[in-house]
């Protein structure tokens, strides 16, 4: 996969998705859980503490004997990695001239002991870095992983790592009613009209938006046409109700929004095989909509249209896989 198309795909480290920088052989000079911070990182040229330079990053002391520095990264979700950023930015003087990334696949909750003991395998040989660089490395090979640890020699800084890939969450977790749209279900979005002001990968996050940046925001549309989501599904399912919100979204919201869904991916370009799950129907500004679904047919892609524009907060999509 390229730079460009790995990069397309959701962060599975992401505080965001519930991922944790869990463990760091030394994090003397600034804080591992910087690593996985959203936005990009902050540098004040001003700014010094007790120990010296502030940095918004993960940043080891001068190493003065043999060995190399490392970090433990809980995945929000379990997934196979398509490619990482290991991003040195603001770090010049002090960054890690190489580094590499292991995996491993656990069950359960393992403590720091069971994750320094456990079986890592390579999923990123050594590669060299640049300072003050967003390193971009795809990542060809389809095994599914828990945890990852970033290694760098032999020490330095790294303001952010981002794990590009699919998600691949226990099955034993996706009985029942779920949200077959959820990140964290192995939902994604797989198109867009427009993803302006915030991503429409929001709107299947974990939780409630706390603001309108926290959902999907489409620009002004000038034209007669309108914007629309398509989002591929935990699997095919059968849809039981749907939650369409708007919060936050006040002066922007939609005025209406439709909900389809097809089979199967060879559908996809077929209009006529689009079933409708929600009808077009007027939408209030900032107020979570709920709709039963009365469709015995299973889908695996939803289309949400809303008309003609307008910010959404959140898509919830309950069903049964098939
Ligand atoms: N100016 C620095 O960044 N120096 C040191 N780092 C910090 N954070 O002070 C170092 O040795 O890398």
């Amino acid at each position: 996969m390229t730079e460009a198309d790995f990069l397309q795909l959701p962060d599975l480290a992401a505080r965001s998705l519930g991922g944790a920088v869990v463990f760091a052989n030394d994090e003397f000079f600034a804080s591992r859980e910087n690593l996985i911070s959203p936005g990009a990182p902050d540098f004040d040229p001003s700014e010094f503490g007790h120990k010296g330079k502030v940095y918004d990053g993960w940043e080891t002391r001068r190493r003065r004997e043999p060995g190399h520095d490392f970090a433990v990264v809980r995945l929000g979700v379990p997934g196979v990695v398509e490619g990482v950023v290991i991003d040195t930015a603001w770090f010049t003087g002090n960054y890690p001239p190489f580094a590499s990334v292991d995996g491993v696949d656990l069950v359960g909750y393992p403590t720091d002991q069971e994750l320094l003991d456990a079986p890592w395998e390579p999923v990123l040989e050594r590669v060299a870095l640049k300072g003050d660089t967003a390193n971009a490395f795809a990542v060809n090979d389809d095994r599914r992983w828990t945890h990852l640890r970033l290694n760098i020699f032999p020490d330095g800084g790294v303001a952010r790592f981002r794990v590009h890939g699919h998600a691949r969450p226990d099955p034993a977790f996706l009985t029942g009613t779920i949200d077959l749209a959820a990140l964290e279900n192995g939902g994604d979005v797989v198109a867009c009209s427009n993803g302006f002001y915030s991503s429409p990968r929001n709107i299947i996050g974990l939780g409630r938006s706390r603001h309108m940046g926290e959902g999907w925001e489409n620009a002004r549309r000038r034209d007669d046409g309108n914007d629309y989501v398509v989002i591929r599904l935990a699997g095919q399912g059968c849809v039981d109700h749907v939650e369409i919100d708007t919060s936050y979204f006040v002066g922007n919201a939609p005025g209406a929004a439709r909900l389809s869904g097809i089979p199967n991916e060879d559908a996809m370009s077929d209009e006529s095989s689009w079933a409708e799950l929600v009808p077009r129907t007027a939408l209030l500004p900032d107020c979570r909509h709920r709709f039963r679904v009365d469709s015995p047919t299973p889908v695996e892609f939803v289309r949400l249209d809303v008309y003609p524009d307008g910010g959404i907060a959140r898509l919830r999509v309950s069903g049964r896989l098939t």
